[in-house]
């Protein structure tokens, strides 16, 4: 399980103290997915820098099933905006390389990785490099190095932003194929009302800046098959939309 509570991030500007966060609350149970979504500035990147160990420096804690989050020691995937791939190595390369540094050469599954490659289609882009693939072939990436690394937590920020609708929603559909035979506990953050209704189970709506947690909106359309189908999906799509727009006007 992981958990966060009551955690307030302050950055140093000019010498005075500028509050990010302001005691947030999060518990995401083990093998759930919870989306962040917040207006521009709230603090969801601050959020995410937190649970990845880059900001050490704040108020209140964050808990790996009852330890403090330790990067060192936890197995943390992250999928970033920009892929964060090493654009001189190959996709294969690119694909072990967390499970490489936390494992070492010798200890990784090949067998999963072949799996995982093969589920995203990667399998035979292998020997490529980054740079002679498409965007969400480059996506797929950074989605296969996560799950190959076996994570406690998956971390994900705004995943499939960059890709256009119909490669993005493929996306989205491959990865919760994927999501739901791991079930990895998961924190994504996004700007897409629809994409947080698609995939996530629970929805975090931030406050505009200092980010605190308007609400957790617990998704009645989670794990429900041909989701974009179904009637409901436009339905709750509505419901959230008014509340977003509440926490974010308040
Ligand atoms: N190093 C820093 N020093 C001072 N203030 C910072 C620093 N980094 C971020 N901030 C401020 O903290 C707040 C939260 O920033 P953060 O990047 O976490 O927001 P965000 O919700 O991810 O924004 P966006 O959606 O636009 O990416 C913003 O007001 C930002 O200006």
């Amino acid at each position: 399980m992981i958990e966060i509570k009551n955690l307030s991030v302050k950055y140093k500007s000019n010498d005075k103290d500028f509050l990010a966060l302001d005691r947030i609350n999060i518990t995401i149970e083990n093998g759930d997915i919870c989306a962040v979504i917040g207006p521009s500035g709230c603090g969801k990147s601050t959020l995410l820098y937190v649970l990845s160990g880059v900001i050490k420096d704040y108020e209140g804690s964050v808990l790996i099933d009852g330890n403090p989050i330790n990067p060192s020691l936890h197995r943390i995937g992250l999928v970033m905006q920009n892929y964060g791939l090493l654009p001189w190595k190959s996709v294969y390369y690119n694909a072990i390389a967390g499970s490489k540094i936390k494992d070492g050469k010798d200890n990784i599954d090949r067998m999963y990785v072949d799996y995982i490659l093969k589920k995203l289609g990667l399998n035979k882009f292998a020997h490529r490099h980054p740079g002679e693939l498409s965007g969400g072939q480059r996506q797929r990436i950074a989605i296969a190095r996560a799950f190959i690394l076996k994570p406690s937590l998956l971390l994900m920020d705004e995943p499939f932003s960059a890709l256009d609708e119909i490669i993005r929603e493929e996306m989205q559909d491959l990865f919760l194929k994927i999501w739901f035979e791991n079930r990895v506990s998961t924190l994504f953050i996004t700007h897409s009302i629809d994409e947080a209704l698609y995939i996530g189970k629970k929805i975090a709506i931030l406050s505009p800046s200092p980010g605190r947690v308007k609400e957790i909106y617990v998704n009645p359309l989670f794990g429900k098959k041909d989701l974009r189908l179904n009637e409901d999906y436009y339905k709750f799509s509505i419901e959230l939309r008014k509340k977003v727009r509440e926490s974010w006007l308040r």
